[in-house]
């Protein structure tokens, strides 16, 4: 049967239907609504889906998951013994017990058994364990335990590198050591700022920290006038995407300039394909591979697959949430592009929402402004670019919407795993439309290796072949415009929108 009759059978979604003006989707409901209503709190709805809803009443609202994970699986030579509490660090490593008393949890998470016994034993590691696992504890810790024994009689420079992909990503590991080491002097932590670049690369003598925190596009600028002369430990959190088009030619420069240095590496993520699993492994020296299920997004997020028919559908879709008060907030919603963030965010400005935006193009204040805005709940809707998928942990993010499809599994795991993190339960929602045909295919088979029940529909989708992975990771979806907006009124908001994101 054809895909698309497939997915809309029994709705009465007309594709065909281009829906430009609010009042006419508000006048269409129930011919658009049905198949957007997924979590069945429509207020006013028809007499089906008011017998549909009765009955849900019973039933789950979203998939729940129905198989387990894939077991872990822990391999090397001479694997040490996991940790069996955090008070075990004490006794075993002779951690001090003022840096255990500042964790502030009852028991360590399993990357964390796994890996802080394998660093203090000094190995190599690579580590994949799904988001909001807590693996920057996982190395965060054992580093200042190691950093804070051996001051002060230690030389000075950095002994510790640390690599992320983005600079939020960056400031949030700062955070990890300051809560752990706050009010200690022994060491000092330090991101790779502009105005720190600036300075170690003006001053002679500036220093850049015992741990240096960097994004390798503002680090390989600073390669040639910083010390590594001490350096111990090198990290590549978000491993992947370190190796990723966007970021390789520079972490790769990173690399090409520490060899020949003896370095304990620890390569973390949670999706780890096996093309950068090989290429890390062969920098490595006797590693301890330690894989929680990898691969997987976590089973504490109900995945849910939504079709939107068309551009102007998905609109109308969030538009619906937010009348309904489905959009819990805190909500991230991810686009693929700057020009579709800032489309969505003048939408929902002009709806009256408490939204923002972040991507690339903001300058790095108002990304450091936003985040903190978003955090502190003064912003409950965030639209934002892949900038935010990776490693950002914000408290209690209810809902993750993917506005569009990710362009690959690694992408759609690190975006749902925004949510659902650290044990608590969290909703993602992902539009699709007649244009996604191969890359929501990509979005069913995580669910079904997730251990998420799939609609019968999707059982029947094949898998995307390796070409057209390719081609999908390179391009995006050829997409039609958000926006529903007069010209006049775009025209005058899009000159808004320079101002307040700082494009030229
Ligand atoms: N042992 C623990 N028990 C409970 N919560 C923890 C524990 N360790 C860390 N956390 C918390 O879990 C949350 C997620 O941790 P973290 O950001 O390190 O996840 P992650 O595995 O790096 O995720 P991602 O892959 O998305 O980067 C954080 O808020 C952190 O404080």
């Amino acid at each position: 049967m054809d895909f698309f009759r497939l997915l809309s059978r029994g709705t009465k979604l007309d594709n065909t239907e281009a829906f430009t003006k609010n009042e006419k989707a508000v006048n269409e409901e129930d011919s658009i609504i049905r198949p957007l209503d997924f979590f069945h709190t429509h207020s006013t709805p028809t007499q089906e889906v008011r017998e549909k809803k009765q009955k849900k009443e019973t039933e789950p609202e979203l998939h729940v998951p129905v198989i387990p994970y894939r077991k872990s699986k822990i391999t090397g030579d001479d694997v040490p013994h996991p940790l069996t509490a955090f008070q075990d660090l004490v006794s075993r490593f002779q951690v001090s017990q003022s840096l255990v008393s500042r964790i502030k949890f009852p028991a360590p998470t399993q990357i964390q058994t796994e890996a802080i016994p394998g660093i203090l034993h000094d190995r190599d590691i690579l580590a994949s364990a799904p988001t909001g696992s807590g693996k920057t504890l996982a190395y965060v810790l054992p580093i200042a335990h190691i950093l804070q024994k051996d001051q002060p009689g230690g030389t000075s420079g950095i002994k510790a590198l640390i690599l992320v992909p983005t600079k939020e990503l960056a400031t949030q590991v700062l955070e990890a050591f300051t809560i752990l080491t706050r009010g200690s002097t022994t060491f000092k932590v330090k991101v790779l700022t502009k105005s720190l670049l600036a300075r170690v690369t003006s001053e002679a003598g500036a220093k850049a920290g015992d741990v240096l925190i960097a994004t390798p596009l503002r680090l390989v600028r600073a390669l040639a006038v910083l010390d590594f002369g001490s350096l111990r430990h090198l990290v590549l959190d978000e491993a992947d995407k370190l190796f990723d088009p966007a970021f390789a030619p520079q972490t790769d420069d990173i690399l090409a300039h520490l060899r020949g240095r003896t370095l304990q590496k620890l390569f973390l993520s949670a999706t780890l394909p096996s093309s950068i699993e090989a290429l890390a492994l062969n920098l490595m020296t006797a590693p301890l591979r330690i894989l929680i299920s990898p691969g997987q997004a976590p089973a504490t997020v109900a995945q849910k697959l939504v079709y939107a028919g068309s551009e102007a559908g998905k609109l109308l879709a969030i538009r619906q949430m937010l009348k309904t008060g489905e959009l819990t907030p805190p909500v991230l919603v991810f686009l693929q592009s700057i020009e579709r963030a800032n489309a969505l965010f003048h939408e929902l400005v002009y709806d009256g929402v408490n939204v923002d935006v972040i991507h690339g193009e903001r300058t790095e204040t108002q990304r450091r402004a936003v985040v903190e805005r978003f955090k502190k709940a003064e912003v409950w809707v965030l639209i934002c670019t892949d900038v935010l998928a990776r490693g950002i942990d914000v408290h209690g993010v209810n809902l993750v919407i993917n506005y569009d499809v990710p362009q690959s599994a690694q992408a759609y795991i690190h975006r749902i795993g925004r949510t659902g993190r650290a044990g608590k339960q969290g909703k993602a929602v992902t539009f699709f439309t007649k244009d996604d045909v191969e890359n929501v295919k990509i979005v069913v088979n995580v669910m079904k290796e997730s251990g998420c029940e799939v609609e019968e529909w999707m059982t029947r989708l094949g898998k995307v072949d390796k070409k057209t992975k390719k081609q999908l990771k390179r391009k995006p979806v050829d997409r039609d415009d958000i926006s529903t907006q007069p010209k006049k009124r775009k025209r005058k908001n899009l000159s808004k929108d320079k101002q307040s994101t700082g494009e030229e």
